[in-house]
């Protein structure tokens, strides 16, 4: 069962994240990074590879893509913030 990331959860787990570009979305407890690329076929191929990570866990990007440029907020929607799952796979997205 998903649970909301408790304040030593946020400490250990998130820390790393946003020593690497992540950010806390304000007004909203989400986290969100902008991914540059090469071109469009860069960034498209990312997103695919993304994509299929998402999948295999169940747990969905937010991403907005325009040509190089893909900006993605992680959020738990069933635990109405951020989760273990979203720092998974930030984790998983910056390393591909
Ligand atoms: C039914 C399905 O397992 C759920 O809706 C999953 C799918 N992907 C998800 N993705 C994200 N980001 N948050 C969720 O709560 C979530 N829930």
């Amino acid at each position: 069962m998903t649970e909301k990331l408790s304040d030593t959860g946020r400490e250990t787990v998130l820390a790393p994240l946003l020593a690497n570009g992540w950010e806390m979305t304000e007004g909203r407890d989400a986290i969100k990074k902008t991914f540059k690329f090469e071109d469009f076929t860069e960034a498209f191929s990312w997103m695919t590879r993304a994509a299929m990570w998402a999948e295999k866990w169940d747990h969905h990007p937010e991403w907005f893509n325009v040509y190089n440029t893909v900006e993605v907020t992680l959020s738990t929607h069933d635990v109405g913030g951020l989760s273990s799952l979203d720092a998974k796979l930030a984790r998983k997205f910056d390393a591909l």
